[in-house]
């Protein structure tokens, strides 16, 4: 038997009905938890990545639990978002399938831990690459292909990075380039009717993918005692604040940074101040 989905129900299928979305990453964690609430409200989902084989088994999945009797509603191919070719061919791929696009969704991306002292030039150009340069070409590119002409709605995921952020400063410097660049484009794109929001995620939202990526299981739980509610997060919790953000509801919100993180960002960071040599 298939496993039960994980979706909101919060949102009316009316307000999402017959959209079209672009997910970045959908097919893992937290864009994953995108993609199948937005399947669910009715929406059609271009879902991209680089690992091609990942990608297309978690479609699979999706189309026989989610959307059985409308498995076309979700397509998937592999882009990799640092580079520009594969962007522009995403963008127009899912013109040609699906016809428009109304959300994109820029989820896609990732670090290593490191002391910044340790990071090579090319390790910090590949995380730059992947969470600034390309959101930003998923953002001109969905742009100038289509929400010129027609609007749109575009959400960047963040990271919260709003103390500084140890062992994770190529990251976090990423992720404040994009939280500028929300601002910006919401700005110079306004009058086209693009709205453009962040949504910021604590560190402690726990899929296994995530922490896979770090080669311990358990890193998210050593978050616990800075966070203030005393849990994991889970990607169903940011995915509905995307929704709310891509919806109706939120018509007069944009270049805003909404933080999912139960106030953790407000509290103590997980860093110890090491004893100076
Ligand atoms: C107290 C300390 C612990 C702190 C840890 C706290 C963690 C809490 C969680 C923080 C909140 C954030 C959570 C998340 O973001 S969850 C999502 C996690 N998922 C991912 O990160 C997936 C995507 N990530 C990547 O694909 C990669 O990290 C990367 C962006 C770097 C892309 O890698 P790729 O392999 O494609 O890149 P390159 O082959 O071009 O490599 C370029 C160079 O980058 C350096 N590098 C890459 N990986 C590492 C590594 N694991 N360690 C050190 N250096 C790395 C390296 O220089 C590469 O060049 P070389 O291969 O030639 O050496
Ligand atoms: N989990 C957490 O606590 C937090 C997560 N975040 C951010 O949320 C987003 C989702 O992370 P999460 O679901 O937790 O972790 P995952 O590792 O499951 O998701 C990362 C996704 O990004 C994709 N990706 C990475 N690099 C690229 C690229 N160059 N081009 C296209 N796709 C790419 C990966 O697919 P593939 O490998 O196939 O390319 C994967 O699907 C990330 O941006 C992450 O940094 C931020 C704060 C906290």
């Amino acid at each position: 038997m298939a496993a039960a989905v994980k979706v909101s129900s919060v949102f009316r299928k009316s307000l999402f009905k017959g959209k079209v979305a672009i997910v970045t990453g959908g097919g893992t964690g937290i864009g994953k938890a995108i993609t199948q609430e937005l399947l669910h409200l009715g929406c059609k989902v271009m879902i991209a990545s680089r690992n091609i084989e990942r990608i297309q088994k978690a479609a699979e999945e999706m189309r026989s639990t989610v959307v059985p009797n409308k498995p076309t509603n979700l397509a998937h191919m592999q882009c990799n978002i640092r580079k520009e070719d594969n962007v522009k061919d995403l963008i127009s791929s899912t013109l040609k399938q699906f016809g428009k696009i109304d959300y994109v969704v820029n989820n896609g991306g990732g670090q290593f831990p490191s002391p910044a002292s340790n990071i090579s030039v090319k390790g910090w150009n590949a995380v730059i690459d992947t969470n600034l340069t390309g959101t930003f070409i998923v953002c001109r590119e969905v742009y100038n292909q289509w929400m010129e002409q027609n609007g749109g709605v575009i959400v960047n995921i963040i990271a919260d990075m709003w103390k500084g952020f140890p062992t994770m400063s190529h990251t976090g410097a990423a992720r404040a380039g994009v939280d500028n660049l929300t601002k910006t484009l919401a700005i110079e794109w306004a009058p086209d009717g693009v709205r453009v929001n962040s949504v910021a995620p604590g560190s402690f939202i726990y899929s296994e993918t995530a922490a896979a990526n770090y080669g311990d299981s358990k890193i998210f739980h050593h978050m616990l005692d800075v966070v203030p509610v005393k849990r994991l997060g889970t990607p169903e919790e940011v995915s509905s604040c995307v929704c709310y953000l891509l919806s109706p509801a939120a018509s007069l919100i944009s270049g805003e940074t909404v933080k999912v993180d139960g106030a953790a960002s407000l509290h103590n960071t997980k860093y110890e101040i090491r004893v100076s040599k």
